[in-house]
């Protein structure tokens, strides 16, 4: 995949709150021909739906146990709800896009789980078809996709979005991801004072995960970054998605946000 691309994963837990700035600087990026291939999150609204359904919900260490019935709320919010939200939403800035989930085209192929006998009808991603995307790219339309993989048997799976976002990016062949999220960056708090790290390691992130400074949400983003910087992407950077012009910022190479780098 041409360079020109970036892979920008959008978190449930920020996805309303993005100001109509964020959409027109993704529309500026489109324009200068830099175009972000899109893997959103929606947590919160799955949690929200199954609420409001009356169906009960639970996390295994940051993933979502899913059996049927969950899977078919996963699916219809992710898919439906967000997915459409988001495509209108950076229509309506005047760019160009096209939404769908891992399921269409086979684009998100999946396995279960090492652990699904916890969590589930919960995926590994074991395949991106990067044809797809590739075509959605060339005919200029930034992809949105939902993170909903298939496997054997034609069988759906709930990924969690920065794992399958993770997995979009080493597949198709990007330089970096950038991680879109309600905090600035990794925080530590040093001589009291809460700080951004500019630059981690993937030893400073193991070191962090084992004293608790890395915890909950933040675990399997830094975990999709390790896996990708270990391939053809060279940084992911973590940043807040209410920071003006965020994403030109940190392709300029602005200091803003996190870049975990090999
Ligand atoms: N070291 C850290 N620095 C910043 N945030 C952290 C850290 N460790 C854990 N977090 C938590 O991770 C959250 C982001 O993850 P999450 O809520 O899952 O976001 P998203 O919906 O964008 O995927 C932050 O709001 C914060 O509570
Ligand atoms: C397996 C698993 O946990 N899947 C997630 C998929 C959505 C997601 O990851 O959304 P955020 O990025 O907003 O957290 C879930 O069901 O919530």
């Amino acid at each position: 995949m041409s360079n020109n691309c970036f892979v920008m994963k959008c978190g449930g837990s920020t996805l309303a709150a993005l100001p109509d700035a964020f959409f027109l600087d993704l529309k500026k990026l489109q324009d200068e021909g830099t175009i972000p291939v899109i893997v959103h999150g929606g947590g919160p609204a799955i949690s929200d739906t199954l609420g409001k359904l009356g169906i009960e919900t639970e996390f295994v260490n940051g993933l979502r146990k899913t059996n049927e019935a969950v899977l078919d709320v996963v699916e219809m919010v992710l898919s439906g709800q967000i997915n459409k939200e988001i495509v209108r939403k950076i229509q309506k800035s005047g760019a160009k896009a096209l939404g769908l989930s891992g399921v269409d085209g086979h684009l998100i192929q999946a396995k279960p789980v090492a652990n699904a006998h916890e969590v589930g009808l919960v995926g590994d991603v074991t395949h991106v078809n990067a044809e797809i995307i590739q075509g959605i790219v060339r005919m200029g339309y930034m992809p949105v996709v939902a993170p909903v993989g298939i496997g054997e048997g034609a069988q759906r799976y709930n990924i969690n979005a920065d794992t399958a976002a993770g997995a979009v990016a080493s597949h198709i062949g990007v330089e970096r991801m950038i991680v879109v999220t309600d905090v600035p960056g990794i925080m530590k708090t040093v001589d009291g004072e809460k700080r951004v790290l500019p630059v981690v390691t993937v030893a400073d992130i193991e070191q962090m995960i084992t004293s608790g400074e890395i915890y909950g949400g933040m675990i399997p983003k830094v975990r999709a970054a390790i896996q990708c910087i270990q391939g053809d992407v060279k940084e992911v950077v973590i940043v807040n998605g209410s920071e003006p012009e965020v994403l030109s910022k940190v392709l300029r190479g602005d200091k803003i946000g996190t870049r975990i780098q090999r």
